[in-house]
Parts: C-alpha cells; structure tokens; sequence
C-alpha cells in the first residue's frame, strides 16, 4: 500500500481497477490501456477529480500494479486519491479492502473501467442515496432479453419494462456497504455488483436513469467504441 495524499472529509469514492480484463484478452490489464494519451484509469480518476463533491478517492489495483498507479496519480495530479490498495479476486473483494481504507459517511463504488461517467450524474446518484438511502445508475435495457437454460432453451421471458442495465457509480451509507460486505462474506456469497450485497440486507436501493455512454469497457469492440464517445466528448 502506498499513502500518496492526506485525507479530507466527506464523500469518498472507491475506483476498482484490480480486475485481470480476460474478456478484453490483451497482455496489459484493460484498466491501464490508453485512450487518447492515458491510461483508461486515469480517465476515470479525473472525473471524480473534478467533482466539486468528492473529497477522497481509494484507487484499488492489482498488487503489481499498486507502485505504478500510485506514480500515475502524482503525475496526473490526482490529489484527492489518498490512497493505492491491492485488490482481491472477485470485484467484490477488491471493493471490500477499499471500504476498509475509506471511512466517509457517505462511499461511492465506481468501475475503473468507466471513465465516462458525467459530474451530473455522480451528483444526481449521491444526492438520491442522500435522500432514500442508497442508489444505483442505469438504464433500460434496449433489447428484448431471454432467460435461457444451460442447453440454450428459452425459460421465459421478462418484462422488459421492468429490466435496467445496472452502472456505476453506485452511492451507500458506508455502514451498510460494511455490513453488506461483511455479511456477504460470512455466507460465502459473491455479488456481481454491491447493490446486490445491500439489497440481501434489506435496505431499499433506488434507480437512478443514467446514460448509454457511461460504458464499461469489457471486450474488444468497445475500445473502439470507447475512442468515438471521448472524441465526442473531447477528453
Ligand atoms: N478482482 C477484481 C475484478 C474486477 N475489478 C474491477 O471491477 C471493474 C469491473 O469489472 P470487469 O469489467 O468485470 O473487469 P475484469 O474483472 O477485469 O474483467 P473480466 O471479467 O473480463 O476479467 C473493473 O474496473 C475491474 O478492474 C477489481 O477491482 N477486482
Ligand atoms: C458493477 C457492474 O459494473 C455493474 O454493471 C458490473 O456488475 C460489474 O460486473 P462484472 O461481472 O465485473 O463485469
């Protein structure tokens, strides 16, 4: 672990980056790809950066990769990144040792993997997670979506009015992200996203409409689309 800045109070942001990226299938981790001129992470670093709200981010890395990203955040002058963690090996573990470097009231989980979350949206997911407890972006789905049984049968056939495809940043109480972790963990259950541990606990999670822009980028073809929407946006 690496201590780059000093802490400040109030919202802190846990940026997971410690994933391997098998579906993208390049030798270098997909999170330390350049878009543009930069590592995608650091892309995703500088939103939170500027974001008027945020006072702390814990960057979770892979252990091998803790002592450059923390040269990365000095040179691209991510100040408000206090600290460089090494991660785990399921996301969810990766988020859990940032919970345990974070101790703001209020946490945001954001992929390191999505560098095009807008500062309108992370102050429209914290400030629903203010207001109702904890809160998720994401968007209808567009296509029509199957239930399929392992020998490719189709099972059923859901409302599709009532399916959302789930992003990041995703907003808690850090005390019920700890809890979630924690219970999650004593009962050996993985979640593919933190709502998912919040929700066992019983605590309501709202929807917050985000945008089809706010890509993770996970296969090939998306860097590709990735390159278009920062062209758009002039990153
Ligand atoms: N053990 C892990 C696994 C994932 N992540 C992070 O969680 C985010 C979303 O995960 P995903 O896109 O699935 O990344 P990978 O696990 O790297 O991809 P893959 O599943 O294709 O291996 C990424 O920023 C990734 O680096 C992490 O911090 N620790
Ligand atoms: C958290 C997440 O990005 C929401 O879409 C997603 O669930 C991460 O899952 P993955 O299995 O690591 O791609």
């Amino acid at each position: 672990m690496v201590t780059v800045n000093e802490a400040g109070p109030a919202i802190g942001v846990i940026v997971v980056a410690a994933g391997r990226g098998t579906r993208m299938g390049t030798k270098e981790s997909k999170q330390y790809l350049k878009l543009q001129d930069k590592p995608i992470v650091v892309h995703t670093l500088e939103v939170f950066e500027r974001h008027p709200l945020i006072s702390e981010i814990v960057l979770v890395t892979g252990e091998q990769d803790v002592d450059r990203c923390a040269v990365w955040v000095r040179e691209y002058g991510i100040a408000k990144c206090v600290k460089v963690i090494p991660g785990g090996a399921e996301r969810q573990h990766s988020v859990h040792h940032g919970l345990l470097h974070i101790s703001t009231p209020w946490i945001l989980v954001h992929d390191g993997v999505r560098p095009f979350v807008t500062e309108s949206q992370i102050t429209s997911c914290y400030e629903a997670a203010v207001e109702h407890g904890a809160s998720i972006l994401a968007v209808p789905v567009k296509d029509t979506v199957k239930q399929v049984d392992g020998e490719g049968w189709v099972t059923a056939t859901p409302d599709r009015r009532s399916l959302w495809a789930i992003q990041t940043p995703q907003a808690f109480r850090r005390s019920d992200l700890l809890m979630a972790h924690e219970q999650a963990e004593q009962e050996g259950f993985i979640g593919t996203d933190d709502s998912m541990l919040v929700e066992r606990l019983g605590v309501p999670v709202l929807v917050v409409e985000g945008s089809y822009s706010n890509i993770k980028i996970t296969t090939p073809e998306d860097l590709d689309y990735a390159e278009w929407i920062r062209k758009k946006k002039e990153l």
